[in-house]
């Protein structure tokens, strides 16, 4: 796992951004993992400005997400897919039917799960996957206690996870669903590459576990310990709890050229 704690999130962002942008230049047709939350924002952001600035195109490529609520209107703006359309695929070009994701709203869920499944290994798998972290540590919506095996399926959102989500839902807990579709612990470690994102003490505890913690379900980005190729960016303050903080200060000191992790 390599660990860069950089001064801002924004410097994280440019840094992930290279990540992605030298992977388009390599595969051109690559596979991205996409996030909710805001913690690839800034990723999104400066994949656009790249994009439009001709330094980047990601035209042949194609993205999956990581998960979906259940049961949120069609039109509701907090469905993951309207996100993820305002987030990433309206600011890069991406065709916007070659971004997918679980549907929230299918009548037989276990049955669109394992489609997603197949529709991922027919794409021939994730080759970046960017991540954020939950406070309780969880990955997707894989919540404390999930299986480490677990491939996509249905998931019941923590009380932590949901009262964390109620800003999205104007500060009220009772309107974030109750469920989810979630990609597994297993299904995201299939990634052939991780890009983790984590910023503000409200994490620190999470990455504390997901770095240096025991590999236990009960944090479930710790697993990314038994990936062998995981890029985790953070501010300072994600980094504050962690034994080996000033070992990778050190280390990104000293190295010379960000691009090919
Ligand atoms: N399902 C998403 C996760 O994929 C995300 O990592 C987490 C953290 O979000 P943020 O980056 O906003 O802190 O939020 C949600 O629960």
């Amino acid at each position: 796992m390599e660990v860069i704690v950089s001064d801002t999130p924004q410097e994280s962002a440019r840094l992930a951004a290279d990540v992605i942008t030298a992977l388009y230049r390599d595969k051109p047709d690559a596979v991205l993992g996409v996030a909710t939350g805001s913690s690839p924002v800034w990723v999104y952001d400066e994949l656009g400005r790249r994009v439009g600035a001709g330094e980047l195109t990601m035209a042949a490529g194609q993205a999956f997400m990581l998960d979906e609520y259940v049961g949120l209107a069609a039109d509701h703006p907090q469905r993951y897919r309207h996100v993820i359309d305002r987030d990433f695929t309206a600011k890069v070009d991406l065709p916007a039917d070659r971004v997918h994701g679980p549907d929230g709203l299918a009548d037989d869920l276990a049955a669109a799960c394992a489609a997603y499944e197949d529709q991922i290994r027919e794409a021939g798998g994730v080759d970046l996957q960017l991540l954020g972290i939950g406070t309780d540590g969880h990955i997707a919506f894989n919540e404390p206690g999930s299986s480490l095996a677990s491939r996509t399926r249905i998931k019941t959102l923590t009380a932590q996870t949901r009262a964390d989500n109620a800003r999205f839902f104007d500060g009220d807990v009772d309107a974030v669903p109750r469920h989810c579709l979630t990609q597994g612990v297993g299904t995201i470690m299939d990634a052939r590459h991780i890009v983790l994102l984590a910023n503000g003490r409200a994490k620190a505890e999470a990455v504390h576990h997901l770095v240096e913690g025991p590999v236990t379900a009960m944090w479930p980005g710790s697993v990314l310990q038994f990936h062998p190729h995981v890029t985790v960016f953070l501010d300072p303050a994600a980094a504050s709890r962690l034994q080996l903080a000033s070992y990778f200060v050190e280390a990104a000191r000293g190295k010379p050229d960000w691009q090919g992790f």
